[in-house]
């Protein structure tokens, strides 16, 4: 068995026929970030919610994505940390990760994927009450659980259905036979692959085309896209090309894997150009659907696609009159980072119950004005608001400003840093609507942006905030700089 697939599903705990009642205010189904979150939020407003998981609960996030993929990553950026600091790395007796030590540290942090160590108690310490089992949509506010164990259970929503069900990996036919790693395989490696094959250069495959190079792999990074991270401007995706590329991992852009086998060495995959690649792995991270297993058909409804469409407070959309279906999370499409499960439905709900008009914070969150995304490859990309891309596309006349991502506190910092790069976008009116950055601290040098662009400042009121000396916060004095102001 794959260690992505090892797990203990607890299946004689929380389960639905030990439920004291059948009626809550609201049922999430999925125990994800969307359906945890949302959950504690109505219970602290005073409302019951159950939370059903048909597998672990807390979902992809703590087990298979954002955490282990970021514990993976971790290591090498302290050791390339340390190893650009004289005094320091004159210490450093081998500038490459254990990796077996870094597999260790991720089985510590994930719990060795148990959910009932951390997940289970917390999730309960927010009143919420938690069931094992695959929910399926039975009728209006009807939802019929199936535990592991024993018979189907119904059980009913007052308020409303929250569908939290998340996304899973899209591995195209042509690949199957390669039996290729999910991401999943990929954050829950037990081995380093001696050759790895990443087909999609997204968040995803640059990440860990970033971490399985830093572990000693020759990795292959091949994407149909023109370049990597295509959502975000082109620019961060050169950077990103250049720093892998100097670790070794050879990139192909504007070429498909179209086909892809087992073989007795590993796998072979066959390239849209005609070229024939072996490995001892292939990692497919060429992007996620909606996981859709609940039933939606039951109610005469279709899924329109690969995501749930939703409206503005994420009540779904599909059908009319619909007041009690929502969709959040993943599995709407709107924005798949776990951040972005926001309280807007829990907001739209809890004011919907007590007959008063949802608060605003549902429509800033709602058109993703400000919705911020960070890669964690080496430099990190992080992003918020439009790109101009995204601003052509809505027909948002913009002015681009750019600066280095390299200050003088970076340079105390670390003898090697980058000139990395940072983008802002105004509008019309020098309102800030875009930024994006590439380089040290860019993880958390964008917030700063993000609540520029949600408080929607005009540069001449950013002006007047300075950043201290000597830090990397003086990346906006280079932007304002550039703007001229
Ligand atoms: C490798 C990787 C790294 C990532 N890194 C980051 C990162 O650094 N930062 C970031 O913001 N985002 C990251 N993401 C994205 C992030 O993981 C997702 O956006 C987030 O986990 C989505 O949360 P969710 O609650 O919508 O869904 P999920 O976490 O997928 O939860 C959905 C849950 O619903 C359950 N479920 C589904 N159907 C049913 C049913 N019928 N009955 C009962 N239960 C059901 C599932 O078992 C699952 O547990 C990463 C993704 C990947 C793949
Ligand atoms: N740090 C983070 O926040 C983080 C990290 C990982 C994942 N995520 C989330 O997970 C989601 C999924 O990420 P992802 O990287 O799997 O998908 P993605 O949609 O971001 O990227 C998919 C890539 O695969 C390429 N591709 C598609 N078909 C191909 C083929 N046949 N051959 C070669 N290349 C092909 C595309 O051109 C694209 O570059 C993202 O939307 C992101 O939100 C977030």
């Amino acid at each position: 068995m794959r260690p992505s697939q090892k797990f203990n599903l607890h299946p004689s705990t929380h389960s639905a026929k030990d439920l004291e009642t059948k009626t809550f205010d609201v049922i999430c189904i999925g125990s994800g970030w969307a359906g945890r979150q949302l959950a504690a939020q109505v219970c602290k407003a005073g409302f019951t919610a159950l939370v059903v998981e048909k597998e672990l609960f807390g979902g992809d996030c703590p087990f298979w994505a954002c955490v282990p993929s970021k514990v993976l990553l971790r290591s090498q950026d302290a050791l390339d940390a340390a190893n650009a600091v004289g005094g320091a790395k004159e210490r450093i007796l081998d500038a490459k990760v254990d990796a077996n030590g870094v597999f260790a540290r991720r089985d510590v942090i994930t719990a060795n994927k148990d959910d009932t160590q951390l997940l289970v108690p917390m999730t309960e310490a927010t009143g919420a009450t938690l069931v094992r089992g695959q929910a399926k949509l039975a009728d209006v506010k009807n939802v019929q659980i199936a535990p592991f164990e024993g018979e189907p259970v119904e059980v009913e929503a007052r308020l409303a259905v929250a569908i939290c069900s998340g996304s899973e990996a899209v591995i195209p036919d042509g690949v199957k036979a390669a039996d290729p790693w999910t991401p999943r395989d990929a954050t829950s490696a037990d081995y380093v692959p001696e050759k790895l094959i990443i087909m999609g250069a997204g968040a995803v495959g640059c990440e860990m085309a970033t971490a399985y190079a830093g572990f000693g792999s020759k990795v292959t990074l091949i994407s149909s896209s023109g370049s990597l991270l295509p959502s975000i401007d082109s620019e961060a995706g050169t950077i990103v090309r250049k720093s892998l590329e100097e670790r070794g991992v050879v990139v192909k852009l504007a070429t498909k894997v179209t086909k892809a086998t087992r073989t007795d060495y590993g796998v072979e995959a066959v390239l849209s150009t005609g070229e024939k690649l072996s490995a001892s792995e292939l990692l497919v991270a060429s992007g996620r659907k909606a996981t859709l297993d609940f039933g939606l058909e039951k109610l005469g409804l279709s899924s329109h696609g690969t995501h749930i469409p939703v409206n503005e407070s994420l009540c779904v959309k599909t059908f009319d009159g619909n007041d009690w279906l929502y969709a959040v999370g993943d599995v709407n499409g709107k924005a798949p980072f776990t951040h972005s499960a926001s309280r807007i439905a829990g907001n739209a709900i809890i004011a919907k119950a007590r007959g008063q008009t949802p608060s605003n914070i549902t429509l800033t969150l709602g058109d993703r004005k400000a919705i911020p995304q960070v890669t964690f490859t080496s430099p990190i990309v992080a992003s918020v608001g439009l790109t101009r891309k995204a601003a052509a596309t809505k027909g948002i006349q913009v002015r681009q400003i750019t600066a280095p991502a390299k200050t003088i506190g970076g340079i105390l910092h670390s003898d090697t840093i980058a000139d990395g790069w940072a983008q802002w976008l105004v509008d019309e009116e020098e309102r800030l609507v875009g930024a994006t950055i590439v380089g040290t601290d860019a993880a958390d040098l964008i917030h700063a942006s993000t609540v520029a662009i949600v408080g929607g400042m005009k540069l001449e009121q950013m002006v007047h905030a300075v950043p201290c000396f000597p830090t990397m916060s003086e990346v906006y004095l280079g932007l304002l700089e550039a703007a001229g102001y």
